[in-house]
């Protein structure tokens, strides 16, 4: 059997004496698209970020194509491959769309010089019109897509989504699926922290659900649909 891409378990997290995650397992497979499901406050960002060792007081496993993320610093975990775009995009708004991309690499220390601007181009394709455009004269969902590109650039093994089409018009949120499905055909794999159910539908294979620090779910689709209650339950509002 193969060993997970990321392989997490006992994993708690405080904020000062806040204890937020409670002993979470969760699993990738290299070329997997996993949603990470949760409603407001229910510790998905928390999750993400403590993968990366990016915010959190953290305890626990966290094991990354094989190795133990034990003790490694934010940039190191980064360069090895796991990638988090963060909810705030942080897009800078005085150079262009190619130079806040470049800055991917940057962050990942040059690592993985296998993906090109090419290559970014050919998978977000409304990108390209865009690239010597300043980052401050990019719609809501246009940075959204610098972001993710961003990520990807850096060469990322595994990129970490939080929340990637929240307060994304339909058809911009339709756009980031048809780029996502082009990136996981590059082999990337994703995690994705949503609560845009139908989003996460079209672009993974299976969901882990969280609701107060604690994962209350875990399969596939059809497992996930065959229990009409978890949505009511646990997603909405
Ligand atoms: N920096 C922080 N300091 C203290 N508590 C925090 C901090 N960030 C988040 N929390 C708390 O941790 C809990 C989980 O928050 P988290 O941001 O992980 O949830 P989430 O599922 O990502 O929700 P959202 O969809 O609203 O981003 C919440 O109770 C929140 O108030």
């Amino acid at each position: 059997m193969t060993e997970p891409l990321l392989n997490v378990s006992g994993l708690d997290a405080w904020y000062g004496g806040s204890h937020i995650l409670h002993s979470v397992a969760l699993n990738v497979d290299e070329g997997e698209s996993i949603a990470l499901l949760g409603r407001n406050g229910a510790g998905k960002s928390t999750l993400l970020k403590a993968l990366l060792d990016a915010g959190p007081r953290s305890s626990g496993l966290i094991e990354f194509g094989g190795q133990s993320l034990t003790g490694m610093s934010t940039e190191n975990r980064a360069r090895a491959g796991l990638m988090l775009v963060p909810e705030d995009r942080r897009i800078y708004p005085d150079i262009t769309v190619t130079e806040n991309i470049a800055l991917g690499r940057i962050a990942a220390r040059g690592r993985g010089a296998s993906v090109s601007m090419e290559d970014i181009w050919q998978s977000f394709p409304l990108l390209e019109p865009l690239k010597d455009r300043g980052g401050g004269q990019l719609s809501g969902g246009q940075q959204q897509l610098v972001a993710v590109a961003r990520g990807v650039f850096g060469c990322a093994r595994l990129l970490c989504l939080d929340e990637p089409v929240e307060g994304l018009a339909p058809v911009v949120v339709d756009e980031m699926a048809r780029d996502i499905a082009r990136l996981r055909k590059m082999g990337l794999s994703l995690l994705i922290a949503e609560q845009n159910l139908a989003f996460v539908r079209a672009c993974t294979e299976r969901v882990f659900l969280i609701d107060s620090g604690v994962i209350v779910f875990s399969g596939n689709w059809q497992d996930f649909d065959a229990d009409p209650t978890l949505k009511d339950r646990y997603l909405a509002v």
